[in-house]
């Protein structure tokens, strides 16, 4: 039977902290062909990151994974048991228990990751050890990841780095990471996740730091090497316009949830949430000056203490009484191999609180309105007016 090549099912990431519990990622599905690249978008504090890691199991205390399953070419990665009500099975110290299908810790360590789903950081100097050469950290990681002999995985090394388009590959073999410009030491990670033709990468905002130039090299680089390796990517960004430019499909999410999914065209073309809308609008465009960006109103709220009903209901302009207390489900608005969805009630009739018949809400019932996010060079940043 056919299936996809990363199948994530309502994966929900909890942290436990002193203030509460944070929502990280609250109930996300989405699916992952493969040679294909999905956008995982939203704003700072959308629970991309999280998202991203957890599918790796790379979550640190106080996060858990409290709920969901991820399967990776047909095989479950991780899956939390669950009770009949479908509430999470706990053991004594309070932890969810995985079912038994789940991968040891070990498994995923030694088997999946970086062999069969490799991850780039936004910042390669996190990833990549100071005190050792460019070439020297390549090698080594060849070298135990694919069993090749010492000269053979330095031939490979340079063969990668060439590859990833470093110029004279040989002669910056033996150069540090700070010898590398920050366009340089990103590509250096993509040789690193490329070295043992993985068949999933999962890249959190790896151009991010870089200026727009490189940011656009390092895209075309991207795209010429899926084309190649027939790689997929799950890419996590907070810019529409690196969506556009690599994404097959898009997931776009708020407050730790998916709001919309849908193929990079039917997101762009046929939007049919408020907050895609929102980001869409806030985005510099060529036909724009800045002064026509739209912002879009108010703060992304605490994960630790969502809003009631639809999470956007706060920043919403199209928000009426009855989305304060619905929260609306994710549902199939075009059918379809990938079906368009939606998580917003105005597609949605319900009995008693249908959003047709409720009266918008008022600006006094939104909060938050005093801070704006505006668009800046593609990007969405906070800005506050104090
Ligand atoms: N170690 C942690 N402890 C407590 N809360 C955390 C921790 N890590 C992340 N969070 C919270 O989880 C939520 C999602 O964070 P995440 O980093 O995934 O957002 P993001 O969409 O990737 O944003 P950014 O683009 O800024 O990285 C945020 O509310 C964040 O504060």
């Amino acid at each position: 039977m056919s299936h996809p090549l990363l199948r994530v099912e309502n994966l929900q990431t909890h942290f436990f902290t002193e203030d509460g519990v944070v929502q990280a990622v609250d109930g996300i599905s989405f699916t992952v062909e493969a040679g294909e690249i999905v956008g995982l978008v939203g704003e700072s504090g959308a629970g991309k990151s999280v998202a991203s890691a957890s599918l790796l199991r790379l979550i640190e205390e106080p996060g858990r994974i409290v709920g969901g399953r991820v399967e990776f070419d047909g095989e479950t990665l991780f899956e939390i048991e669950t009770d009949r009500d479908g509430n999470p099975v706990l053991d004594e110290d309070g932890r969810p228990v995985e079912t038994d299908d789940s991968l040891s810790r070990r498994e995923m360590r030694t088997r999946i990751r970086g062999r069969e789903i490799a991850i780039i950081f936004q910042d390669p100097m996190e990833s990549l050890n100071p005190v050792y050469t460019v070439g020297g950290q390549l090698r080594e990681f060849i070298e135990v990841n694919r069993d090749l002999g010492k000269r053979a995985a330095r031939d490979e090394a340079i063969e990668m780095l060439r590859e990833v388009g470093i110029p004279e590959a040989g002669a910056r073999y033996d150069d540090y990471p700070h010898q590398f410009s920050g366009g340089m030491r990103q590509r250096v990670l993509i040789a690193m996740a490329l070295a043992c033709e993985p068949s999933l990468i999962v890249a959190d905002e790896p151009t991010t730091a870089l200026d727009v130039t490189v940011e656009g090299q390092i895209l075309d680089l991207v795209a010429d090497l899926q084309e190649r390796y027939g790689t997929a990517f799950v890419w996590v960004t907070h810019d529409m316009g690196v969506v556009a430019e690599i994404c097959d499909r898009v997931n776009v999410l708020y407050l730790g949830e998916i709001v919309e999914q849908a193929g990079v065209d039917e997101l762009f073309y046929d939007t049919r949430h408020p907050y895609t809308e929102a980001l869409l609008r806030s985005i510099p465009r060529p036909d724009r000056t800045v002064e026509e960006l739209d912002p879009i109103a108010g703060v992304m709220p605490e994960a630790i203490d969502p809003p009631s009903g639809c999470r956007f209901h706060t920043r919403c302009p199209e928000a009426r009484e009855a989305c304060t207390q619905v929260d609306p489900d994710c549902r199939v608005l075009v059918d379809g191999a990938h079906p368009h969805r939606s998580a917003c009630l105005k597609h949605d009739v319900f009995d008693g609180v249908g959003y047709e018949t409720s009266p918008p809400l008022d600006n006094e019932t939104r909060s938050g309105v005093d801070v704006t996010l505006t668009g800046d060079g593609g990007r969405l940043r906070g800005e506050s007016d104090e």
